[in-house]
């Protein structure tokens, strides 16, 4: 084959980008939703906005009451915004198409107690595909699937309501794998956990993520798990989202922080304090970008 001059391969290229990332549709899009609890008078989300795309893993970092499970309650439509529109892979969510909806987007809630209903957790975890209607074969290979993928293989018969809390989690989520989704919500996975079973569902959620391209979009005031999980992040305080953008460009906005009632990873804290001592040390916010920027420093020395 004729092979291209090199200007006209690098138009294609750059042609081929501008296909892939400029017209890509957001699979979740949010656009000016607002909602009011009549009930508090308060106002839980004001006017926001939010493009998310497949493939990815988004952090919303925001305090208590911030707005973070209201926003996710609408992600599959529990709650119906006051104003604004909310559109699942480019439709917006209707009676009419409400169950696909609930089958792209799956929710993990806070509590795993408002999830788990059945006797036993493999009834717990096929309620989703049966309600599916998918024939008896294909429910028990998600079951099994779904209960291996968080580690809980031979816990089939047991009773969810004699588990720890970390296991209730980890039931909540093979539910919520069970029915395949594309997109996975989270809401405030790793609170109440030890720091073991905390690590152990990130490495499950980021697993979802890389196995098999689930789109995860996570709640938490937990700032130290953001660096380490999360391409973009989302500050959301009093119902806005206050700032968006890597971790690395969040953790450099300190009002914002401060504003939103968060704080810099600890592991940042070290470097704002050789800062203070002189040294000519970058913010670092993951334990190995901190080791490569110590031992730079610990060289520049010699
Ligand atoms: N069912 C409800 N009825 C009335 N007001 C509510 C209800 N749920 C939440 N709110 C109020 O809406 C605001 C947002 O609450 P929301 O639970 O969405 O915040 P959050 O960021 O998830 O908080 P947390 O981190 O504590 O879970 C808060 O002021 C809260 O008191």
């Amino acid at each position: 084959m004729k092979k291209l001059p090199v200007k006209n391969r690098l138009f294609g290229r750059l042609r081929y980008l501008y296909v892939t990332t400029m017209t890509e549709k957001p699979i979740v899009q949010l656009k000016g939703v607002s909602y009011f609890y009549a009930s508090s008078k308060t106002k839980a989300l004001d006017n926001i906005d939010l493009d998310i795309y497949a493939g990815k893993k988004i952090a919303i970092l925001g305090a208590n009451g911030a707005g973070k499970s209201t926003l996710f309650k609408h992600l599959n439509g529990i709650l119906k915004p006051a104003a604004g529109d909310i559109l699942v892979k480019g439709e917006p969510i209707s009676k009419k198409n409400i169950r696909t909806v609930r089958q792209t987007v799956g929710i993990v809630f806070q509590n795993p107690d408002d999830q788990i209903l059945a006797p036993t957790i493999e009834q717990d975890v096929a309620f989703g595909p049966i309600n599916m209607g998918l024939d008896e074969e294909e429910v028990e290979k998600r079951v099994k699937k779904a209960l291996e993928l968080v580690n809980l293989s031979g816990f089939e018969e047991r009773s969810p309501h004699h588990l720890s809390g970390g296991q209730k989690k980890l039931v909540a989520i093979a539910g919520v794998l069970a029915m395949q989704p594309e997109v996975v919500v989270l809401d405030e996975p790793t609170a109440g956990l030890d720091p073991l079973s905390a690590e152990n569902i990130m490495k499950i959620i980021d697993g979802m993520n890389k196995k098999f391209g689930i789109t995860v979009i996570l709640s938490t005031h937990d700032v130290d798990i953001v660096p380490l999980f999360a391409d973009i992040v989302y500050i959301m305080h009093h119902g806005r989202i206050e700032a968006s953008g890597t971790a690395r460009e969040i953790f450099k906005k300190h009002e914002v922080l401060e504003n939103a009632h968060l704080r810099m990873p600890r592991i940042a804290e070290v470097f704002e304090l050789l800062q203070e001592s002189g040294m000519d040390a970058d913010i670092m916010i993951t334990p190995h970008d901190a080791r490569d920027e110590i031992i730079r420093l610990v060289d520049n020395r010699k």
